[in-house]
């Protein structure tokens, strides 16, 4: 479905390198990492914000790099939801249809579809500020969904909900893989959630991919001292004992750019 083959791009300072990736059909992936450590930027670069300085990046067997972002078929998601505060519910929907100059009785059915699917239909007339995180998302992912794409990036897309809230949209976002079979990438630094939600997980450090391994495997990988340091500290900072989980080593996983 998506294949980034060594995929590079340098702003400022820091450099997304040598980007190796293979993503399956249907497939949910998790990028985990380090605040700074470019999982932001690589899922821009699949969206189409970034044109990179070399490698390149396929979805379904195409070349995308001359294709714009809106017309990659790709939904995002970002991680303060990013919904126009001037408009209401309805309109942060319908903006992308507009702008796919979508049939205007299309573009209703779509929407009325959308908000029932997503529970949102009593807050159609609503605006942003008045909302309230649960709300905000299931309006951020109506307005990527309406224009049904065949992938759905996430930018943490569950770090400013409540756990409860979290739950419910793990839930939803498990339905909305259901019906529209979409391949689903999301960004998220939070292991359990990672375990819970992707099939496979990869690690980036300093703008590598240091690592891509089934999500089953993901707590018992620890050769790596950049990805020790990474996943020690997280279980350190939620209360888990890593040294229990520190002797189940040598996971089968796919290391894809060694430490040199
Ligand atoms: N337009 C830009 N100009 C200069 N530096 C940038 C730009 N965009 C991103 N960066 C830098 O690139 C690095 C990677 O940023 P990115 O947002 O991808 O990290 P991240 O892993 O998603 O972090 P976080 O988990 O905190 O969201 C950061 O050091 C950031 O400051």
């Amino acid at each position: 479905m998506i294949h980034i083959e060594n995929f590079t791009y340098q702003v400022a300072n820091f450099k997304l390198q040598n980007i190796e990736l293979e993503i399956k059909e249907n497939e949910i992936f998790a990028f985990l990492g380090k605040t700074g450590s470019g999982k932001t930027m690589l899922l821009e670069a699949i969206a189409g914000f970034y044109r990179g300085n070399c490698g390149a990046i396929y979805i379904s067997g195409k070349d995308v790099v001359d294709i714009v972002p809106e017309e990659r078929k790709i939904g995002f998601v970002y991680q303060d939801f990013g919904l126009f505060p001037h408009m209401t519910v309805y309109e942060n929907i319908r903006y992308g249809l507009k702008m796919h100059r979508v049939e205007k009785s299309k573009m209703n059915l779509r929407i009325s579809d959308m908000a029932k699917l997503l529970g949102i239909e009593h807050i159609l007339k609503h605006y942003p500020a008045t909302l309230s995180g649960g709300e905000r998302q299931r309006t951020a992912l109506a307005r990527a969904l309406v224009l049904q794409p065949r992938i759905l990036l996430m930018d943490e897309p569950f770090s400013a909900l409540d756990p409860g809230t979290r739950s419910q949209m793990y839930q939803l976002v498990e339905q909305i893989h259901k019906t529209f079979a979409c391949t689903i990438l999301f960004v998220t630094h939070n292991l359990y959630e990672a375990e819970r939600m992707a099939q496979r997980i990869g690690i980036m450090v300093n703008g590598k991919l240091k690592m891509v391994c089934n999500t089953d495997k993901l707590f018992q990988n620890y050769e790596d001292t950049e990805i020790l340091e990474f996943i020690g500290g997280y279980l350190n900072d939620n209360g888990t004992d890593v040294s229990k989980i520190e002797r189940r080593l040598n996971a089968d996983c796919t290391r894809l750019q060694p430490d040199k």
